[in-house]
């Protein structure tokens, strides 16, 4: 089976420096919510824009649908749809002469074009705003009409990068249970980059951490956790007296029992607790740092 989004030994530099992709390599099958996690600057937005065909690999071969990302683009932006942190709505345009644009850009035919308008806006909720001018919209309904845009072509495959950033806690939920129904009710496939722990653990099938350019874990969250250790001692290692933040010692067992024995048998037992194993404390595992 051809997987929707392949990528082999993908790698990026720009103007000859150190690459900021290096040795990218796997695989997003048919249907898959796929996330991308890493901390700023770990690579994602140009892993997202070489795979969308907006920046050239250095090196490596990616393919989208089986079509080669370099040497076949229109017929890779055919079956794509792309909303990036920087994709512009136009401010002065209706919510609805947005989606016009977009939708004679693509050449669908007229008929056409105004079922699927009614039949997106609806989809993200934006029925009743559709004469009002772009620019009015809040934050997630402007989000919104960038997912509706970006579907009118109906592609097979959605990128997102960074979906939630800068929402409200509320507005972040919302455009989840949208992301999250397009996916397992329209079966599309899925990429989405994210620094948000809880956005990955929510939404994603599966997930990738990048670090410095380079894929360091990848699996279900299950498979991590079952990877790193299911069960966590944390102990505090000073408190957070005169404003300090307080730190925190981990240590990993293979499960939550094993982690409740383990604590059973220390004769000190102030500072210290147990609890499951989650997504952040695998990726300060692995890189020694936090996500901001
Ligand atoms: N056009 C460019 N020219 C030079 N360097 C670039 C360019 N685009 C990105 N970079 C560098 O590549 C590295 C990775 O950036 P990228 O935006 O892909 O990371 P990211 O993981 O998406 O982080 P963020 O969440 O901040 O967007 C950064 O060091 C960035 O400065």
């Amino acid at each position: 089976m051809t997987a929707a989004v392949s990528l082999h030994q993908v790698q990026k530099s720009f103007n000859n420096a150190a690459p900021v992709v290096n040795d990218l390599s796997f695989d997003i099958q048919a249907g898959e919510m796929f996330g991308l996690l890493g901390p700023n600057g770990a690579g994602k937005s140009t892993t997202i824009r070489m795979i969308t065909t907006l920046t050239q690999p250095t090196g490596g071969l990616i393919q989208v649908a089986g079509y080669d990302a370099v040497k076949q683009k229109s017929s890779v932006k055919q079956r794509i749809g792309v909303v990036l942190q920087q994709t512009s709505i136009d401010g002065d345009m209706s919510v609805w002469e947005n989606m016009e644009f977009h939708g004679r850009l693509h050449h669908i035919p007229t008929k056409q074009r105004q079922e699927r308008i009614d039949r997106w806006l609806d989809y993200v909720e934006l029925t009743e705003k559709r004469d009002d001018k772009a620019k009015t919209l809040s934050g997630g309904m402007k989000r919104r009409l960038q997912i509706a845009r970006a579907l009118l072509h109906e592609p097979g495959i959605l990128f997102l990068d960074e979906p939630t950033v800068g929402l409200d806690p509320q507005t972040r939920r919302r455009l989840w249970e949208i992301i999250r129904n397009l996916n397992k009710t329209e079966g599309l496939t899925m990429l989405l980059t994210t620094h948000y722990m809880d956005e990955v653990e929510y939404l994603c099938d599966r997930i990738g951490i990048m670090d410095k350019g380079k894929l360091i874990e990848l699996g279900t969250l299950a498979e991590l956790r079952q990877n790193h250790g299911e069960g966590l001692v944390v102990k505090q290692k000073s408190d957070a007296k005169n404003g300090q933040a307080e730190q925190w010692d981990y240590k990993f067992f293979p499960t939550l029992d094993q982690a409740n024995q383990f604590l059973d048998t220390q004769s000190e037992k102030t500072g210290m607790m147990t609890r499951p194993s989650n997504l952040e404390d695998i990726f300060v595992e692995l890189t020694g740092r936090n996500l901001d």
